[in-house]
């Protein structure tokens, strides 16, 4: 029986945006809510559409989730580790190789250094990077910093993957490969995805729930 793996409840999140200078000395500031009142649960095994015009809320929602920043309101309860890839290149250190960055991001999914070890050869052969393992990422491509990443969450250990824009770049094929893969190791693994449909392009039988934001509220 799946077990709720995910619960929002009501998650609300105010953004004050910076100071600006009026006509006189005097400053005002604004206040947006960026999410308002959330409410949804998400069971082991889901691979989640989150879809939304741009500034709906979604990166907010994610990055929430992801504990990069906490909400106004609101409570989250996650039951396992998640592994979130919302920007290309966030997570990686520019200075340390690919094989190095690997490394880190297993060690912060809580794997010890064997069964990292045991991922290596998958997760370059996915990304098609094996050449250049030993190459500090600064020196990357964003195609390959992408390649890299994405493999990585498919590859290390997790039992939720968050994914943002790293689906809206990159060539078709590629892409074509990353939804592949996502349907692959949900369906082994019975890993629980929420993935963000950039451009509304995801075939309907790839996800099992959606979750649709208009200005920070879910669509009913
Ligand atoms: N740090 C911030 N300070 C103030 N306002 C913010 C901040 N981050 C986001 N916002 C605002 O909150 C709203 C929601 O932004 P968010 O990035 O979550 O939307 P989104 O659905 O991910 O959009 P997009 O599809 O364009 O990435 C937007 O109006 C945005 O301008």
């Amino acid at each position: 029986m799946p077990e709720t793996i995910i619960h929002v409840e009501n998650l609300s999140k105010l953004y004050k945006n910076n100071p600006v200078k009026n006509s006189g000395f005097n400053y005002t500031s604004t206040t947006f809510w960026a999410l308002k009142d959330v409410n949804f649960h998400v069971m082991q095994g889901d691979i989640v559409n989150l879809s939304g015009d741009n500034g709906a809320g979604k990166s907010t929602l994610l990055k929430i989730l992801s504990r990069i920043t906490s909400p106004t309101f609101g409570k989250i309860t996650g039951f396992g580790r998640i592994n979130s890839l919302l920007e290309v290149g966030a997570g990686f250190h520019p200075e340390l190789t690919g094989i190095e960055n690997i490394y880190l991001n297993g060690a912060m999914l809580l794997m010890n250094k064997a069964q990292i070890k045991l991922t290596i050869d998958k997760i370059c052969d996915f990304a098609g990077i094996s050449k250049h393992i030993h190459v500090p990422v600064k020196r990357y491509s964003t195609g390959m910093y992408m390649r890299l990443a994405f493999s990585m969450a498919m590859h290390l250990e997790s039992e939720i993957l968050i994914l943002d824009e790293i689906l809206a770049v990159g060539d078709h094929s590629f892409q074509q490969k990353c939804l592949k893969k996502i349907k692959d190791i949900n369906s082994k693994q019975g890993r629980t995805i929420l993935m963000v449909d950039h451009n509304n392009k995801f075939p309907k039988n790839l996800y099992n729930k959606q979750i649709k934001l208009i200005n920070g509220r879910i669509e009913l």
